[in-house]
Formats: structure tokens, sequence, C-alpha cells
């Protein structure tokens, strides 16, 4: 077990790959833990010093009380990057690590190197929005949304499958506070104009099925970095490294090789 002390928050987060490798960071989803990347991880490039963690108040990092603020998230990135001596690296954030991704760009380029925004935005649904569900969560309890988002994350298919009932699980299994205070934090944030700001090699990644960050949304954010392209997964929804992860590892191989990140 790997577990970072960053004073006022420990995160447990995990190394594969070759410990001399190339650096890349795996940032996942609001409600998940760093086992949504456990299919794509044996189909990357050799190589690679393969990063994932748990954000704050999600799998078994610590969890202190929601709310909490994007500024935190990304700081405590910023943190376990210098605590393990990783800079330069290749991060790869799928939803609420996508905005932390955004973020730590902004904050660190010396650290990020270049950026994979997948199944994300700059800015993910409204204040509203998030306001409504923290509110239901905090009445009826996260099992009475479940049913709803499993039909974002996943497309109709793969909800039929008895592995969607793990990833249910995974979700109502989150801790409370944890998983609301990441609601507040990605209610609060706005990355537009600090990604526009964003000038290194980025992709996007998008799923056709995905009821959170639809396509146009993802290509919205992906435009305001100049060069940076959008590839589609079809028939895939929110959470496509666990839906489609041979699609997915194809995608980022391909960027990893045109970036030259493995040739330093
Ligand atoms: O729970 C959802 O709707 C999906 C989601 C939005 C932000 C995130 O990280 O996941």
């Amino acid at each position: 077990m790997q577990v970072a002390d960053l004073g006022d928050v420990k995160l447990h987060y995990r190394l594969d790959g070759d410990p001399d490798g190339a650096p890349i960071v795996l940032a996942n989803s609001l409600g998940t833990d760093l086992r949504v990347w456990d299919q794509i991880i044996p189909l990357l490039p050799a190589g690679l010093r393969i990063l994932r963690y748990d954000k704050r108040g999600h799998g078994l990092s610590s969890c202190p009380p929601a709310p909490y603020a994007m500024g935190a998230l990304v700081k405590d990135a910023e943190r376990l990057l210098d605590h393990l001596g990783m800079k330069d690296v290749l991060f790869v954030g799928l939803s609420i690590g996508g905005l932390i991704g955004q973020g730590l760009a902004a904050k660190r380029l010396d650290l990020v190197r270049a950026l994979v925004l997948s199944n994300t935005a700059a800015k993910i649904g409204t204040r509203d929005m998030w306001q409504a569900r923290i509110d239901s969560i905090r009445a009826n309890g996260i099992e009475a949304i479940a049913d709803q988002v499993m039909e974002r994350w996943f497309a109709k298919p793969f909800r039929l499958t008895a592995a969607m009932h793990a990833w249910r699980t995974m979700m109502v299994r989150q801790p409370l506070e944890g998983y609301l205070g990441c609601c507040a934090a990605i209610a609060g944030t706005d990355m537009i104009t600090p990604t526009s700001g964003l000038r290194l090699p980025a992709l996007g990644i998008a799923g056709s099925e995905d009821g959170s960050t639809p396509p146009d949304l993802v290509r919205e954010t992906i435009s305001l970095i100049p060069g940076a392209e959008l590839k589609l997964i079809r028939n895939a929804g929110h959470i496509p490294c666990v839906e489609a992860p041979e699609a997915y590892a194809e995608i980022l191989s391909e960027f990893i090789e045109q970036t030259g990140h493995l040739s330093g």
C-alpha cells in the first residue's frame, strides 16, 4: 500500500510500470477510485512510470469534511508529484480529474508536459445543478441517485452487464463527505480563462454516449488549446477506460507516441 502524507491530507496512490520510465499520471473521476484504470494499464506501452491516485475524499485517501475547493484538489496533485519527484508528466484527467489537470497545467507548467482531457470540460454543469445534487444526496443518500449516474457513465449495453454492478457499488461506497466535497469543487469551477492560456500538447477524448460531458462540450474545451485534437470513442459513455479499455489505451498510446514522451 502506497500512501503520501501531505500534512493535512494523506493520499493513496499506486505506481506501476518502469520506475525509471517516462512519467504519466492518471487522475480519475467523481465517485471512482484508482481502479478505473486497471484495465488500461497492461495495454499501455512499456517504458512508462504510471502514477494513479485517489483524490481526497475518495478511495483509500483521507476524507476531510465537505466542501472542497478545486484549488485544494489541484494543490494535492501538485504536492503528490513534488513528493514523488515527478515532473514533465503526461497528465491524463478523467472528468473532475481533467479539471484538476487543467488547473495543474495552468499553475505549474513545469510539472505538466502534455495533457489529455478525457470526458471533461473547462466547466462541467452549472452551480445550481451541482447544488441540487448535493441537496438530494444529503436528503436521500447516494444510493437514490446511483441509477441516474450509471446512465451517464455507461452506454446501455454495458449497463446490462454484471460488471456494471461493481462500478455502481464503487460509486455508492465512496465516502459521502468526499463525494459531496468534490461536487462542491466542480460547482465552483470555471477553467475557461486559464485553459485558454495553455500552450502544450493536448488531446481530448469523448464518449459518444456520455451523458455528463457530451462530445460537443469536450470539443468546446479542447478548441481552447491551439493544436489540440479530439478523439471520439463510439458506444461509450463517461468512463471509457472501463467500458472501452482497448480503444482508450490505443488512443493514449498514439498520443504518447505522437508527443515523443517515451524518448524524453
Ligand atoms: O457523476 C457524474 O455526473 C459524472 C461526473 C461529473 C464530474 C465527474 O467527475 O464525474
